[in-house]
């Protein structure tokens, strides 16, 4: 049975929550389960705090987990990316009260808030900044007013946070991070492993990419294969109305309006976008 962790609280757990119930595994009953056995998937689901994964996978205690990239570079446990998941988008920013720094090289011998030490003091370190890191578990934003630190180093998503208190971001981003699959580094990838990665993956296909289909005339489908090349070439098949083909492909749902704009002018008729319920390439 492969043991995969899976965050139980805060900004991940509700799209790892729907990402491994398309992906066909048993999904917890109420947010207080704390262990999820699926015989059926061969899969047992840990529900742990997102801070705490990428430790439980460094130490080898659970095959795979759940988290953030920021969360893993934080840890600094013996753990690594396997694949990204395209949720939690983030970046880890520097922020403070409008005007007052402008970059990370502003900071020496002063005081940052944050949540993050081990990440903050890696930057630091690379930066050579000698700054003061002060570690608090949250609502760090708060920690410039209280007069607990000078700057702060926190999650922004959309900067409602920061707005909220006064403050501005400033410098460049210090990371960038989503919820990724991470496993023991160097660990041999087991079968029951390779089977989640699969699956996985033919979620986010099934989310990204929509099927197209269209009828065209025989003389244009090289310019309709341009449009629409698909994964691994379209399928072409021959329609009953002479001098017409029929074609088949996989396309970016982004954007597929445009496609579908540029195969009518072309003369494609019975365009069709359908979306895909699940996929494996
Ligand atoms: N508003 C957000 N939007 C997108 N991703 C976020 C947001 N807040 C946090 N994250 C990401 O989610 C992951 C887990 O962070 P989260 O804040 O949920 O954990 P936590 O702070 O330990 O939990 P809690 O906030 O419940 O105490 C991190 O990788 C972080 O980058
Ligand atoms: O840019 P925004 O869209 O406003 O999102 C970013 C905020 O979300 C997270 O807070 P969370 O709710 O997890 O609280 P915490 O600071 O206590 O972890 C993060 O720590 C930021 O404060
Ligand atoms: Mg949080």
């Amino acid at each position: 049975m492969l043991r995969l962790a899976v965050p139980n609280k805060g900004a991940l757990t509700d799209a790892a929550q729907t990402m491994l119930k398309e992906a066909g595994y048993r999904p917890r009953r109420d947010s207080k389960e704390l262990v999820v056995v699926d015989p059926e998937n061969s899969i047992e689901l840990f529900f742990l705090r997102p801070r705490d994964i990428a430790v439980y996978v460094g130490e080898g205690t659970l095959d795979a987990g759940i988290t953030g990239r920021d969360m893993l570079f934080d840890s600094g446990a013996p753990a690594e990316e396997v694949v990204p998941l395209g949720f939690g988008r983030s970046t880890f920013r520097f922020a403070s009260g409008p005007g007052s720094y402008t970059s990370v090289d502003d900071l020496a011998g002063l005081r940052i808030a944050t949540s993050y030490a081990g990440l903050l003091s890696k930057y630091l370190a690379d930066k050579g900044v000698d700054a003061r890191v002060i570690k608090l578990d949250g609502a760090v934003e708060t920690a410039i007013r209280l007069g607990v630190a000078d700057a702060v180093a926190d999650v922004v998503e959309t900067g409602t946070t920061l707005r909220n208190v006064g403050l501005e971001v400033f410098g460049e981003p210090i990371a960038h991070s989503e919820a990724i699959v991470i496993k023991q580094a160097g660990a041999a990838e087991t079968n029951g492993f390779q089977q989640l990665i699969r699956r996985l993956q033919g979620v986010l296909v099934a989310r990204d990419y929509v099927m197209i289909d269209y009828d065209i005339r025989a003389e244009r489908i090289d310019d309709a294969i341009a449009i629409t090349p698909g994964m691994e070439g379209p399928t072409v098949s021959p329609l009953h109305r002479e001098g017409w083909v029929a074609v088949r492909a996989m396309i970016p749902r982004k954007g597929h309006q445009q496609v579908m704009d540029r195969l009518q002018e072309i003369g494609a008729k019975a365009v069709l976008i359908t979306a895909i319920f699940a996929a494996r390439l």
